[in-house]
């Protein structure tokens, strides 16, 4: 793709919506291309992999809803084996093999078997034909990188990012839109039929109108590279820093107002933190709503110059500066430390989600695309019956409860992030709800608590990627609701939880694309007591 060399990153003309597939046939891939984005991450990624969640028949057992060309065909297993690759002798490494590309992997991968074991090739299409290097060989699966592109998809698209090889973070940017809704759909369909027995209907999956330029919020890790401050992402399965100069899925505003930061961070001399030195930035951390920027930078204990501040505040579309001190107590896979300072601005950010008012401080969780928030607000509010009494779980800055104020006479959030549940009071209160109110507290805890005393109609639950934890399944099984409308962001603990529930049937599921060129799928699922 052609650098605007101005802008040290794309031309923006046209938009990447414009983008043209490429012929991609012999293209030589070289590099990592797993998800590196977040350690964590791939660590969960990993941890699941290890555990075989994504090995045999997890999902994509045939290729339904995938173009002739891209259909796996009965000769092709038989072929990988009659080619006869060999594991070589130690010295004889690297050891690449030949593979017909079967099916989607969970993480927006191409798979391919060798000797009946699958092999998961990041970056390749069911359908493809490919030479790939084995990184990995396990008992149940292998890891491999793919070198060429020997018969491409007709679904591959160039990805318009330089970065996309070494970041996984778009792990489905190298497929047209077209590719990716094909491979979540499937990816829901498959987790729901596994775990939780339902062959029902998946209604057509919502689009996302902006998939490129749509990501309201950026965490990114700082490093000195050739003495030079840089954020960026760390390469899969490593250490290895690699910059990030642009990226496709932030919004334009973040990207800029990042570029900016950056400049007056190295102008003033600030280093990076490393592990022998005090001080330093660990990690800049990034939200745009309503074209307001808010700055947090995540550093080791140290002062920052006020001028810094001053010039940061200087740039048009910042709103607010924090400072997020994190020391080695602070539990690594938090974002922030204990330590928030409000350096200058506003405190919160606010943004105007339909007819509603909202504002958040730093630790409140908000969705990532602020478009498709409201769709999938909207999407809930469509699928959830009207009642007594609704209780939304995890409820963050109450969004989902706010939608839902006139389908009961009382809406509850539960939420654990003491900043977000002032948040969602505020904002219930900003916005004339006097029927929707919030409980600081463990989703668990706070919803047997409720349900001791009243009928629970409708539980609206919204947990993070590793879905409910059991002591909230065994809360949902004591409550009883007589609907529970899940909202989830991962088809695998959505499907796991559904089928321990026991007592609940399926009637709806409403995929809604959120996460463009990502493999994460987000849905609605509406769920209905059986003796109901
Ligand atoms: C996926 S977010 C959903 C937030 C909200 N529904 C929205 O749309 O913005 C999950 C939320 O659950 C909260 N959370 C995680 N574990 C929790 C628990 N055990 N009890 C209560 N809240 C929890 C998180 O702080 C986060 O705000």
């Amino acid at each position: 793709m052609a650098k605007d060399q101005a802008n040290g990153g794309y031309r923006r003309e046209g938009g990447y919506r414009n983008e043209r597939k490429d012929n991609w046939k012999g293209r030589d891939f070289r590099g990592d291309s797993g998800d590196t984005r977040d350690r964590r991450n791939f660590r969960n990624d990993q941890e699941r992999r290890d555990r075989g969640e994504r090995g045999e028949g997890n999902y994509g057992r045939n290729d339904r809803g995938f173009g002739r060309q891209d259909r796996p065909f009965s000769h092709d297993r038989r072929d990988e084996r009659n080619r006869g690759e060999r594991r070589p002798m130690r010295e004889e490494k690297p050891w690449q093999l030949e593979l017909k590309v079967q099916r989607w992997g969970i993480n927006g991968e191409g798979i391919g078997y060798w000797n009946r074991k699958p092999v998961f090739i990041p970056a390749a299409v069911p359908g493809e034909t490919v030479l790939v290097e084995v990184e990995k060989e396990m008992p149940k699966f292998m890891t491999a990188r793919l070198v060429k592109v020997i018969e491409a998809s007709s679904r591959r698209q160039q990805p318009p990012c330089e970065h996309y090889q070494e970041c996984g973070g778009c792990s489905l940017i190298h497929v047209d839109y077209k590719g990716q809704i094909q491979m979540k759909k499937q990816f829901l369909e498959e987790s729901l039929k596994k775990y939780a027995g339902y062959t029902g209907e998946v209604e057509p999956m919502i689009k996302n109108p902006t998939v490129f330029e749509y990501r309201n919020s950026l965490k990114m890790p700082a490093a000195m590279v050739d003495d030079v401050l840089e954020t960026g992402l760390y390469k899969r399965d490593s250490n290895d820093f690699v910059s990030i100069h642009a990226c496709a899925i932030h919004t334009r505003g973040l990207e800029k107002a990042r570029k900016e930061v950056m400049d007056i961070l190295r102008e003033s001399g600030m280093k990076a933190w490393s592990r022998n030195k005090r001080g330093g930035l660990r990690m800049l951390v990034m939200k745009e709503f309503d074209g307001k920027v808010q700055v947090i930078l995540v550093t080791d204990p140290m002062d920052i110059d006020p001028e810094i501040t001053a010039k940061i505040m200087n740039i048009p579309e910042v709103t607010s500066v924090w400072q997020s001190i994190k020391t080695e107590r602070d539990p690594e896979v938090e974002t922030f430390g204990k330590v928030m300072r409000h350096l200058a601005g506003d405190e919160t950010m606010s943004l105007k989600l339909g007819d509603f008012d909202l504002t958040l401080l730093p630790r409140s969780f908000f969705q990532l695309n602020t478009q498709q928030a409201k769709v999938l607000y909207e999407t809930v509010r469509d699928m959830t019956p009207e009642g007594d009494l609704i209780v939304e779980a995890y409820s963050g800055i109450g969004g989902i409860s706010m939608f839902l104020h006139d389908k009961a006479k009382k809406i509850i959030g539960i939420e654990g992030v003491a900043d977000a549940v002032t948040n969602a009071r505020e904002n219930a209160k900003a916005n004339g709800l006097e029927n929707v109110e919030f409980i600081h507290g463990d989703a668990a805890e706070q919803l047997e608590e409720i349900a001791d005393n009243e009928d629970v109609d409708t539980l609206v639950v919204d947990p993070p990627r590793s879905g409910l934890q059991e002591r909230m399944i065994e809360a949902v099984k004591f409550a009883q609701p007589k609907n529970i409308i899940y909202v989830s962001c991962n088809p695998s603990t959505l499907a796991k939880d559904i089928e321990a529930l026991e007592d609940y049937e399926i009637e709806k599921v409403q995929p809604v694309d959120i996460f463009s060129q990502t493999s994460n799928v987000e849905a609605v699922v509406k769920l209905k007591r059986t003796d109901e």
